[in-house]
C-alpha cells in the first residue's frame, strides 16, 4: 500500500479507456485501483493486465461502479453522457475527483452534473491536451482582436466510430470565439450546410466535421476576410495526450473544493 491517489477507468475497454489504463499503471504518482465497464461486457470479472493482453496486474473490471469508486481518489472518465452523468452521482457519493473526458453532451446532461459538483471536484473538458487548451486561449485573443467582417469557421476531423459531431474540442473552440468576439455562440451558429442553403450569416460561426479512418483528431479554426486568411491548427497524432491530460488534473483536483473546474483551470492558463 502506498499513499499515491488511487484512480478508477471507467469504459475501460474503449480507445481512450485502454490508453487511460496504461497511462495509470505506468504512473509514479498515481495507482490504477480500479476498472468499469458496462454490464454484460466480455471484460467483466476478468483480469484487466491480462484481458489487455499483457501480465495479470489484480485489477478485476467491475459492472459495480459504487465499489469501484468506494477505494479511489478519482475516476477518470471517458464514455458517454448518459453514463458520465450515471458516474458524477455516484463519485459525489464517493467524494472522488471526477475527470470528464466524455464529449455529446444535452444541456440536460450538464445540468445533472450541478447537484454533484456541490460535493466532489468534476474536472470537465472536451479537450485534455495541453495543445488544444492553448490553442483555445489563442482563438479567443484572434476573436477579439477582428471584427465580424471575418467569417470564422471551425472545421473537425475525427476517426470513422466517432458518435457525436460537431466535436467537444470545436465546441470549446466555437465557445472561445463566441466569446472573444463577445457574441453568444448558440444565437450565432452555423452547421450541417447542404442545399441552397443562402448566403453565410454575417458575424456567424460556422463549424464542419470529417469523419474518416483512423484520425485521431484535427481541428483548424479559420478566420477568413476578403484578402487574407488565417488558420490555427491543431493536429493530434496520439490519444496519450489525452491521458496525460486526464492523469493531470486527476492529481490537481485532489486538494480542490468542490465545484466544476476545466482544463484551463488544470494548466493554470
Ligand atoms: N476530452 C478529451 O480529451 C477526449 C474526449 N474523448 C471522448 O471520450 C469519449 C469516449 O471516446 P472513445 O474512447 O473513443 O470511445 P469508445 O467507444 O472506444 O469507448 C467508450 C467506452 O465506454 C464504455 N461505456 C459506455 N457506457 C458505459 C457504462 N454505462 N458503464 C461503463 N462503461 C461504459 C463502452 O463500453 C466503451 O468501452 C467520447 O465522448 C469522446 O469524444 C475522446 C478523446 C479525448
Ligand atoms: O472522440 C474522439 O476521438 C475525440 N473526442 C474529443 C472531441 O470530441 O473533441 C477530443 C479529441 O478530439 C478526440
Amino acid at each position: 500500500m502506498t499513499d499515491l491517489p488511487g484512480i478508477v477507468i471507467t469504459g475501460a475497454s474503449g480507445r481512450m479507456g485502454q490508453m487511460l489504463c496504461a497511462t495509470v499503471a505506468a504512473s509514479e504518482k498515481a495507482r490504477l485501483v480500479g476498472a468499469v465497464e458496462r454490464s454484460g461486457h466480455p471484460w467483466i470479472g476478468r483480469d484487466l493486465g491480462e484481458v489487455s493482453g499483457g501480465q495479470p496486474n489484480g485489477v478485476i473490471v467491475t459492472d459495480d461502479p459504487l465499489e469501484a469508486f468506494s477505494k479511489a481518489q478519482a475516476v477518470i472518465d471517458f464514455t458517454a453522457p448518459s453514463a458520465t452523468v450515471e458516474f458524477a452521482r455516484i463519485a459525489a457519493q464517493a467524494r472522488c475527483v471526477h475527470v470528464i473526458g466524455t464529449t455529446g453532451f444535452e444541456k440536460a446532461h450538464l445540468d445533472a452534473l450541478e447537484p454533484c459538483a456541490r460535493h466532489a471536484v468534476i474536472v470537465r473538458a472536451g479537450n485534455m491536451s495541453l495543445g488544444v487548451n492553448l490553442l483555445t486561449q489563442l482563438t479567443r485573443k484572434v476573436a477579439q482582436a477582428l471584427d465580424a467582417d471575418w467569417d470564422i469557421e471551425v472545421i473537425e476531423a475525427h476517426h470513422n466510430k466517432k458518435v457525436d459531431a460537431p466535436s467537444g474540442t470545436a465546441l470549446m473552440l466555437g465557445r472561445a470565439a463566441a466569446e472573444g468576439r463577445g457574441i453568444d455562440l448558440e444565437e450565432n451558429t452555423e452547421s450541417g450546410r447542404d442545399g441552397i442553403t443562402g448566403a453565410r450569416k454575417h458575424g456567424a460561426i460556422g463549424f464542419s466535421a470529417i469523419r474518416g479512418g483512423d484520425i485521431v483528431g484535427e481541428h483548424d479554426v479559420l478566420f477568413a476576410t476578403a484578402g487574407e486568411r488565417i488558420v490555427l491548427r491543431h493536429i493530434a497524432t496520439d490519444r496519450a495526450i489525452f491521458a496525460r491530460g486526464a492523469l493531470k488534473a486527476a492529481l490537481w483536483g485532489q486538494d480542490k473544493k468542490p465545484g466544476q473546474y476545466d482544463m484551463m483551470d488544470v494548466l493554470g492558463l
